[in-house]
Parts: C-alpha cells; structure tokens; sequence
C-alpha cells in the first residue's frame, strides 16, 4: 500500500498495531515519542512565552538552533543587522531571548555590580582541569566568583599597570619589522602579494606570549602556525560560538565526564601556558627580572590572595591572555590597515600624519603614537565599523524586569544582548553616515565649538561597545590600544602599504571576533628603513 495516501498518524498506529511490524514498532515508539514530545514541549513554550509580542523569525522563535546556524555560518553579525532593518530595535531572535538595538540601555544592563548576568554561553569557555569545570575571567558567569578571581589581577590591566610592558611589545614589534624589511617588502617598488591577515595573528599572538611569559611563541620567525596552535584556536571558537547557542550540548560533547567528544580544545595553548609557568616556578626559563611580565605579576597575586590565586588560577589568567587577547588585536590591526587602504583619502591622510611626527625613537614609543589624532581617529572608526566581538554580549534581566524604551516590558529571566556591530550603525545615534567608514566623526568638526565636540564625544564615548561595558568590560582594554596604535604608527613610518586589488573584499568569518583573511598586501620600504630597522633590533 502506498502510505503516503493515509494520513501520517493512522500509518504510524497501523503500524504499531500490525502483528508483523514487532521490530519496526520499538523503532517507530522509540522515534515518535520524543519526536512529539519535543515538538509539543516547544509549542507549548511558545504559545505561553511573554515573548510572543516581539517580533523576529517564526523559526527563532520556537529553537536556537536558528541562531546556531547563523553562528555556524560564520554571519551572526549580518543576519542580526538584517533582522533588525526588518523588525526593528526588538529582535526576537530566540526562545528566550531578545536582541536590543536601544543605546540608551546600555548604561542599565552593562552595571558595574554586575547584577545583569552574563548568560551560559560564555561557560562554554570553561575548561575541564583534572576532571573539574574551571571558569576564566571571560567564562566566569556567576558575579561574586567573577569579581573575586577578577580583583586579585585588576589592577596590574590598568593604564598604569600595562606601561611596564611595553618593552615587551617593542621587542616583538621590532621582530615584525625585521620580517616585513627582509621577507615581504620590496626596495624601490612594492614587493611581493602576501596575505596581511596571517601576519597580523602571528604578531598578536607572539606579543601576547611575550607579555605574558616573556617569551614570543616564535610565529612570526617561522612565518607560519608551525605548532597547529592558532588552527585550534579557530576551531576552538567555533565550537564555542556554536554550541554557545545550545549550551547544554557542551555538557555532552567538549565537557562529557565519560568521554570528550567535539574539535579540538585550547588543550594545546594550555600545555604551553602549563610548560611556561612550571619553568618559572623553577627557575629555569631565563626570565630577566628588569622586566616584568603578567606572569610575575600573578605569581605577585597569588602572595597577596593565596585563598584565591592558586596554581590552577594562575594558569587560567595565563590561558585567557592567549584566547581573549590575540584574536581581537589582529582583529582591530587587519581593520584598520585593509579599511584605510580601502579608503585611500583616509590611509594618506593617516600616512602623512605618521610621517610628519618627529618621534623620538623606534618603535614608536606609546606615549608619542597616542598623542596622534588621526591615528587615534582611523583607531576608534575601525572598532566602531567592525568591532572586536561581532556578536550579542548577552545578560539575563534580573529581578524586577526591564522596561524597554517602546514602552513594553521584558519579564526577569530573559535573555537580552545587544550585538556592537548593530548598535554602531544605528542612525539615530552615529548619523545618516553610520554605515560608512569616517573616521572624521571622531574629530571636531568645523564649526563645532570645543565645548559641543567634548559633548559629542562623551555621548560617542557612552554608546560605544568596542570593548563592552560595565563589570565585564575588556580587561586588556588598555594592553590591546596601545599595541594598536604603536604598531601602526611604527609600520607606517617603516613601510608603504597597498592592496594588490583594491576592488577585492576581504572575506569575514565571525566566530564572535571577526576573523578577516584574503587582506592581499604588497609593501615598499621607506628609504632608510632597513639602516632604522637593524638599528632598533640591535637592542632587542
Ligand atoms: C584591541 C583589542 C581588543 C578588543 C577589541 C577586545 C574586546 C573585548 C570585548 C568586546 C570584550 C567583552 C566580550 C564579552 O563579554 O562578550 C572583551 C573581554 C575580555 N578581554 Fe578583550 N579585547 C581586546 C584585547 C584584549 C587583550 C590584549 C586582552 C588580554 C591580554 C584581553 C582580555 C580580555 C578578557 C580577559 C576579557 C573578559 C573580561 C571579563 O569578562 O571580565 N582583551 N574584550
């Protein structure tokens, strides 16, 4: 008989009723009974959800496997922009959850107590130590552990506490230098293509090893990810992002007490950390005292609050320097190089600013490269246009609700998050011109007194997410700028930059930091860069 002439439950009851159907009907109890609870479960959920009045895709409203998909893809960012021109500033693009695009909420649900939790996928982060779940300082979603194991290492994240560092990016800043002058860049004319996005994530990378165990990984001198490292960090935000969306499957895949399954984790980057600090504490990995780096810094941390800082968290403070510090600089470092050259009025303008400062030595001490205005300018536009965290950084609304500036009202335990590359191209806040590249807007514009530019600024300031806000925001806010802007301010006076096509898009892969690649690049030597450059490396 052909079944698909009877109706779906009367073939599925025949069956089960049919004496010779003994072993399809285990089979056929085994399949529906979930099947029909599962979709039940959600129609129920969806029919009594508070949420019900927002609007956002039928689909997002009944699974997050919607919102996996699109994290999957690699386009969260697009897919939440796109939404939001359709839906407006309530985007219901979960079952419980909402995506904001209300500026005016930000001071609210980004507080400094943190009362507006982070929501569980951060956790996905977590890693499994010995059997037990361990949470960085980015995973970490419980507030009162957050500022515990935060306070112990604050302060040396400061402006103040980073200027220490700084030779350590010089030392590495001067080993990319070294490699553009003999490896990529030509001599009269431009050398040969080369695709600047590796280069940026094996800079990045080396500096924030040698900040944090005085050691570059050697990324750069290889020219390539010869460990495999940077491959798995990629997967390992992949999954993180992914699974993020469904996070009760990391419970079974990556933190499976009985076996892991799922890619590869930041195992790797964690035996490197492990190796590093154990030669320390031994003594034996050559460190020179005169100048400091995080991990004498944590160990200093770990005699100040022994209740708090032990081996394990020392080894976590390490690990989220690695994950949370590397990608986001390359990030921001990519943007700006590709959106300036993109925009040619922007990189000469950036360029002969560079080139008519007189600096007092190479690299470019931070101290001078900050006093820049346009460098400072092209910086915060390339966080704006394309921020470090291209998707939602969520929180669940805490007791008493949240009132939404459309006058409805969000119950607590919903999930809000408000994704930066939205809110910085809301027109209401950025102008007419929030979807182009200007980093004018960052400048007193003509006729605009000193008073109205401070205040604009201010306002600018305020609904800027480029390092997030609150009790969670970036807490290498300072370590990442300052890289950024010598290393810019370094590369130019050095080198002439130029995109083999300048038609050609980079391609974007948002894995929560934009991961930018086919950024093809030729370079040309300014004419004493190689006599200044082997002069800066002689005293690293
Ligand atoms: C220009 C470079 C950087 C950008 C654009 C950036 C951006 C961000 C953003 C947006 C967040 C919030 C993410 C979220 O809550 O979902 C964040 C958090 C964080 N970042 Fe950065 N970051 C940068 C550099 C760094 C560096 C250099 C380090 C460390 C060496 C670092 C360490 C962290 C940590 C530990 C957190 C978690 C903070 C917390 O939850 O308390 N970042 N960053």
């Amino acid at each position: 008989m052909d079944n698909s002439s009877i109706p779906y439950s009367q073939w599925a009851a025949d069956l089960l009723h049919n004496d010779q159907s003994t072993v399809l009907r285990p089979v056929v109890l085994f399949l529906l009974v979930p099947t029909a609870t599962f979709l039940l479960w959600h129609l129920v959920a969806y029919l009594n959800s508070p949420l019900r009045k927002y609007p956002g895709p039928v689909l997002a409203s009944f699974t997050n496997f919607y919102r996996m998909y699109f994290a999957y893809r690699g386009d969260m960012h697009l897919l939440s922009k796109k939404l939001h021109d359709k839906y407006g500033p309530v985007v219901r693009m979960g079952p419980n959850y909402l995506d904001l695009d209300f500026s005016s909420l930000i001071k609210t649900c980004f507080d400094t107590q943190g009362v507006w939790r982070k929501t569980e996928w951060h956790g996905v982060s977590g890693a499994m130590v010995e059997g037990k779940l361990y949470f960085n300082i980015f995973s970490e979603v419980r507030p009162e552990e957050h500022a515990r194991i935060k306070k112990p290492i604050a302060k040396y994240f400061s402006a103040a506490g980073v200027a220490p560092l700084e030779p350590h990016v010089d030392a590495v800043l001067a080993t990319l230098c070294e490699v553009v002058d003999q490896r990529l860049a030509g001599d009269e004319a431009f050398g040969p293509s080369f695709d600047f996005s590796e280069w940026m994530l094996f800079y990045a990378m080396d500096v924030v090893a040698k900040t944090t165990w005085s050691q570059a990984v050697g990324y750069l001198e290889k020219g390539h990810d010869f460990d495999g490292t940077l491959s798995v960090s990629d997967k390992a935000y992949d999954y993180l992002v992914t699974i993020g969306m469904y996070p009760v499957l990391d419970k079974l895949l990556d933190k499976n007490p009985i076996m892991r399954v799922g890619p590869p984790s930041f195992g790797t980057v964690t035996g490197i950390c492990l190796g590093h600090l154990v030669a320390r504490m031994k003594g034996e990995d050559g460190h020179d005292q005169s100048k400091p780096d995080f991990l004498d810094r944590y160990l200093e941390a770990q005699q100040q609050n022994p209740e708090v800082v032990d081996i394990y968290r020392i080894l976590s403070y390490m690990l989220v320097n690695v994950a949370a510090g590397a990608d986001t600089t390359a990030a921001s470092l990519r943007s700006i190089f590709y959106l300036s050259l993109k925009h040619p009025a922007v990189y000469d303008r950036l360029k002969n600013e560079i080139l008519a400062a007189k600096f007092s030595q190479l690299p470019v001490p931070y101290a001078e490269s900050r006093q820049l205005p346009y460098l400072e300018a092209v910086s915060r536009e390339c966080f704006r246009y394309l921020p470090g965290n291209c998707f939602a950084q969520e929180r669940y609304v805490p007791d008493g609700g949240l009132s939404l500036p459309d006058g409805s009202f969000v119950p607590a335990g919903t999930a809000i998050g408000f994704n930066a590359y939205v809110l910085h191209r809301n027109k209401e806040v950025w102008g007419p011109d929030a979807e182009e590249f200007r980093p004018e807007r960052w400048l007193q514009a003509d006729g605009e007194t000193a008073e109205e530019y401070k205040s604009r600024l201010q306002h600018l300031n305020n609904v800027d997410l480029s390092f997030s806000a609150g009790s969670r925001k970036c807490i290498g806010m300072n370590l990442g700028r300052m890289e950024v802007s010598k290393t810019v301010a370094t590369l130019i006076t050095l080198f002439d930059f130029e995109l083999e096509d300048p038609k050609k898009e980079w391609k974007i892969h948002n894995s929560l930091i934009p991961r930018a690649s086919n950024i093809i690049m030729k370079v040309k030597k300014r004419s004493d860069a190689s006599e200044r450059i082997s002069q800066m490396s002689s005293h690293y």
